[in-house]
């Protein structure tokens, strides 16, 4: 299959902006609507879209930026049972991410992903997205500040993660615009009186606006209307007042700052939560910043068709923003054929905060397979695309499954085909050169509801058919412990690089 610009981007960008309607993303379901909690009873007073973001506070804020160790690698999975992460949140996100995470998209990936939608989808800005980012094998660091630190210890442990005083108060009041604090878990802040029969979990707001990304948790703070900044300002229990500890410990300076920045206020959010999302450990690599594609391929693959033809099918989608409006049909033409296809759309369109998407099919048949190295797509009002293909081995899709037993144990039965005469990475098996074909599952580990990415390399394959002028190569490979993610077929080149992937479950 071919994924642009790559098989991670192309992924994240499907969750980000296939929101609702056709070909859309189930991720989006847990925060809609915003007060939405997708774990349990809507009368616990939990919310999703709120929990999200304080995870990611918690796995970020133990990083010691000066050793590079920490940030958001998802170690918040091994520490759930630390006193400073008391609360369903940890467990509940963990849980939600666990059967998405795959080998492409590693569950700190999810926790900054994740952010970015809650904050993006429920009245904030947009907070910029990177992937690539690495998860931990075992807990990090202890160091999450507590409703009952002392100030010192607060500033210390957001100062080890790089975040000075100015910049802890605006990421408090950024993060405690969303959400609640819960007797159940926090009675030491808030009392049992909270809790009632549609709010059994005992949640206070920390504003007037629990499930809206806005200013006010600043302005009822100042102003002491509303919520007056919420329970972590105003606690019965003076020592629990960790919000109003820090809110004061500049005289207000920074919150009043906030307070007048009007509209600035995203702004300063944007800054710190994308600062707080990108801090990883040294050696991570995070990719370019993921935007919203205007045209973009789609579970574009080579294939066999019915009669045994190799054949290039998918879709294209196109994203109009604005007021611009979608194309009435777009122009397919490949490497092989300059004359093209005329490509409608599906009827049913997909819609975002980005714009809406439309869905244009298309399969055409590939007669010579050496010469097919690029496609591109056109239209009136679209400048036109060219995407950059290979056609020397696949993963064919319409032969490979994948089946369970107990949603635990997976057996991916595949097939790759490779070009006759193409010179891959080919091992040599029983007298003959097979591709080389990884296969790489997430899977339970202990002490985590994060997934571990098991690799199986070199799986055997052997030669079954040919067809349309390649190879047709089969192999399976029994999973145990599956975590319900996507499982990804590669094909390896001789440098070990991946020529091409399927994403099955
Ligand atoms: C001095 C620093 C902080 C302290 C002591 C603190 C403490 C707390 C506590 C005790 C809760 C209640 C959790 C529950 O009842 O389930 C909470 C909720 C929350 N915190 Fe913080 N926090 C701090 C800073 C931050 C920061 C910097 C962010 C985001 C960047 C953040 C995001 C959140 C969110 C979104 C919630 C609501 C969670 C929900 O509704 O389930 N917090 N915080």
């Amino acid at each position: 299959t071919y994924f642009y610009p790559t098989v991670q981007t192309s992924l994240l960008e499907h969750i980000l902006v296939d929101t609702q309607g056709a070909h859309a993303s189930d991720f989006i379901a847990a925060i809609t609507p915003c007060t939405n909690y997708v774990n349990g009873a809507q009368t616990l007073g939990r919310i999703t879209s709120a929990q999200w973001i304080r995870v990611a506070f918690h796995d970020f804020v133990t990083a010691n930026i000066t050793a590079g160790t920490g940030g958001l690698d998802a170690s918040i999975g091994f520490e759930t049972l630390r006193g400073e992460n008391s609360g369903a949140a940890m467990n509940d996100s963990m849980g939600f991410f666990r059967p998405r995470v795959s080998s492409k998209i590693a569950t700190a990936d999810f926790i900054a992903l994740s952010v970015v939608m809650s904050v993006g989808n429920c009245g904030g800005p947009q907070i910029p997205l990177r992937g690539g980012r690495v998860d931990a094998t075992e807990g990090g660091a202890t160091g999450v500040p507590a409703p009952d630190s002392s100030l010192a210890d607060t500033l210390g442990f957001f100062g080890g993660a790089g975040f000075n005083q100015v910049d802890s108060i605006g990421l408090t009041a950024c993060g405690h615009t969303m959400g609640n604090v819960h007797h159940e878990g926090f009675p030491i802040v808030v009392g049992p009186d909270a809790v009632s029969e549609n709010n059994t979990g005992g949640g206070i707001h920390f504003d007037s606006t629990v499930a809206t990304f806005d200013t006010l948790v600043v302005h009822e703070y100042l102003n002491g209307t509303g919520n007056a900044g919420g329970p972590l300002v105003t606690s019965f229990n003076v020592s629990s007042r960790s919000d109003l500890r820090l809110y004061e410990s500049d005289n207000n300076a920074t919150m009043t700052s906030l307070a007048n920045q009007g509209n600035g206020f995203f702004d300063t959010c944007v800054n710190l939560f994308q600062r707080m999302l990108d801090t990883v450990p040294t050696g991570v690599v995070l990719s370019d910043v993921i935007e919203p594609m205007p045209l973009k391929p789609i579970n574009a693959t080579l294939d066999f068709d019915n009669d045994g033809n190799l054949i290039f099918t998918g879709y294209i989608r196109t994203l109009a923003t604005g007021t611009s409006a979608a194309p009435q049909s777009l122009n397919l033409t490949t490497s092989l054929d300059k004359q093209g296809l005329l490509l409608t759309p599906e009827s049913e369109t997909g819609s975002s905060i980005f714009g809406s998407t439309t869905f244009f099919p298309f399969s055409t048949q590939i007669s010579n397979p050496e010469a097919f190295t690029s496609f591109n797509v056109s239209a009136p009002g679209i400048s036109s695309q060219s995407f950059p293909v290979q056609s020397g081995a696949f993963v064919v899709p319409s032969l490979t499954t994948v089946t369970t037993i107990h949603n635990t144990t997976a057996t991916v039965a595949f097939s790759v085909a490779t070009r006759q005469g193409y010179v891959g990475r080919m091992m040599k098996r029983d007298n003959s050169t097979a591709p080389s074909v990884s296969i790489q599952a997430p899977v339970a580990q202990v002490g985590t509801l994060g997934p571990r990415i098991e690799t199986f390399d070199d799986v055997a394959v052997t030669s079954v058919a040919q067809k349309a002028g390649y190879y047709v190569w089969e192999g399976s490979v029994t999973v145990e412990d599956w975590t319900l993610g996507p499982l990804s077929i590669s094909v390896l080149n001789e440098n070990g690089d991946e020529v091409d992937v399927a994403m099955v479950d």
